[in-house]
C-alpha cells in the first residue's frame, strides 16, 4: 500500500470519535441537570429516557451525513415520541439533540460533518435521525450498531455507562468506539480524573484517549491485556443479577483457583476494563429466561479485546454471531479475556455446567 494512503477506516474512526464524544457530553449533562437533582428512588425513567433517544438522535445525525448509504442497528426509536403523549419528551429530546450538534467545533472536528453553530435541525429530522437505527442487521453488507447508553441503571446510580458505537462489515467488527464519561482514567487512581474513550480498528490495534480532548496530539494510549496467574486473576461481571448468572461465575471462579473478588461494574466498561488489564475475565453467562444478547451490546467491546490481544466467545468457546440479525440469537453467554486465561475459563465453565446438572438430577 502506498505510504501516502490513509489507514483503513480512518474518516469512519475520527467521525464515530467525535459522535461518541458529543453524545458522552449530552448525556453527562443530562445526568446533571436532570437525573441528579432528582432522588433516584423516584420515578425518573423519563431522564434516562431523554439521555437515550436525544443520544441517538446526535450519533445517527452525524452518521447519516457522513455515510447516507450505511444503516444503523440502534437500540432506540422514536415510535413513543411521534405521538400526542410523547410531545413533552420529544420537546426536550430535540433541544437536547440541537444543543449538542450545534457545540462549537473541537480540534478535530469538520463542520462539513454537520456540526457547529449553523447546524441546528428540525423536529423531524431528529426523530427520523433516531429511527434510522430501525435496521434488522443481517450476514451482508456495511452497517453501524450503536448503543446510546449501555448500563442504564448504571447511568441513573451515576456509576459506569457507555455510548457505545460499532462498524460492521459482512458481520464482522471493524471498528468500535466507546465513550466511558464516568470511568476513572487509571484504576489505579480511581478518585482521580474521570472520562475515557476507547477506540479499536481491525489490525491497528486497541486505544484509550481523552474524552475531553480525544484528537490532541499524543495522548493516546495503546492497550494490551496482560498476563495473570491465579493469584492476580480478577473477573468483571454485571451489577445487575437479572443479567448475568453471579452465582455460577463464583463457581468457575472456584475451580480456575480465582481468590480476588469480584469487579462488578455495568455496561461495556467491562469491556473497556478488560482492555487495559483493570480485569482478567469478562464472565457474562445466561440466567436462564430465554433473553437473547443485543448486537449493540457487545460489538464495540468485542473488537476492542481482540485488539487488545484478547479472545471473545460464547460460554462454549464459540466465536459470537454478529450476523443474525438485531441479536446474538441462542449464543450460550459471553466470555471474554487474554488469550492464555480463555481456554481454562471455558474448562472451567464446563466444569461448573457438569456439577449444575448433576446437582439437578439428584
Ligand atoms: N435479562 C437480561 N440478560 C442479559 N442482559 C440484559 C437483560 N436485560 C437487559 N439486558 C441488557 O444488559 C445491558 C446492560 O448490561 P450490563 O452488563 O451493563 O448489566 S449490568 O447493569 O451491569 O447488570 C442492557 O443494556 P442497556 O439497556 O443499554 O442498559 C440490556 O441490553
Ligand atoms: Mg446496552
Ligand atoms: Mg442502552
Ligand atoms: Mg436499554
Amino acid at each position: 500500500m502506498a505510504a501516502n494512503l490513509p489507514a483503513p477506516y480512518a474518516a469512519e474512526t475520527q467521525i464515530a470519535i467525535a459522535a461518541v464524544r458529543r453524545a458522552c457530553v449530552l448525556t453527562a449533562s443530562v445526568f446533571n441537570k436532570l437525573v441528579k437533582q432528582e432522588t433516584l428512588t423516584k420515578d425518573d425513567k423519563s431522564p434516562v429516557t431523554v439521555g437515550d433517544f436525544s443520544a441517538q438522535a446526535v450519533v445517527n445525525t452525524i452518521l447519516n451525513r457522513a455515510f447516507p448509504e450505511d444503516p444503523i442497528v440502534g437500540e432506540e426509536d422514536a415510535a413513543d415520541l411521534r405521538v400526542e403523549s410523547g410531545k413533552i419528551l420529544r420537546d426536550r429530546i430535540i433541544e437536547l439533540a440541537n444543543e449538542t450538534l450545534i457545540a462549537e467545533l473541537q480540534p478535530g472536528e469538520k463542520e462539513e460533518w454537520g456540526l457547529g453553530p449553523n447546524h441546528g435541525r428540525t423536529a423531524d429530522q431528529l426523530l427520523d435521525a433516531i429511527d434510522r437505527g430501525n435496521y434488522n442487521g443481517g450476514r451482508t453488507g456495511r452497517m453501524w450498531t450503536l448503543d446510546p447508553i449501555d448500563g442504564t441503571k448504571g447511568f441513573l446510580r451515576g456509576e459506569q455507562y457507555a455510548v457505545c458505537l460499532a462498524l460492521l462489515v459482512d458481520a464482522r467488527v471493524e471498528l468500535g468506539v466507546m465513550g466511558c464519561p464516568n470511568l476513572p482514567v487509571s484504576a489505579a487512581d480511581p478518585s482521580g480524573p474521570r472520562g475515557c474513550i476507547f477506540v479499536a480498528v481491525r489490525g491497528q490495534g486497541a486505544f484509550q484517549l481523552p474524552l475531553d480532548n480525544p484528537f490532541v496530539e499524543g495522548a493516546r494510549t495503546k492497550l494490551t491485556i496482560p498476563t495473570f496467574t491465579p493469584e492476580t486473576l480478577n473477573f468483571l461481571e454485571s451489577v445487575e443479577k437479572a443479567h448475568a448468572k453471579l452465582s455460577f461465575n463464583e463457581r468457575v471462579g472456584q475451580v480456575l483457583g480465582v481468590t480476588r473478588a469480584p469487579t462488578r461494574m455495568d455496561s461495556q466498561a467491562k469491556y473497556c476494563s478488560l482492555a487495559r488489564g483493570d480485569g482478567g475475565v469478562y464472565l457474562r453467562m445466561p440466567v436462564g429466561t430465554g433473553y437473547r444478547e443485543k448486537i449493540w451490546d457487545h460489538a464495540a467491546g468485542a473488537i476492542l479485546v481482540e485488539e487488545a490481544g484478547g479472545i471473545i466467545s460464547d460460554g462454549r468457546g464459540e466465536p459470537l454471531d454478529f450476523g443474525l440479525g438485531r441479536t446474538l440469537g441462542e449464543n450460550f453467554g459471553v466470555v471474554a479475556s487474554g488469550k492464555d486465561v480463555h481456554a481454562k475459563v471455558i474448562a472451567a465453565i464446563k466444569q461448573a455446567k457438569a456439577e449444575e446438572e448433576a446437582q439437578s438430577q439428584l
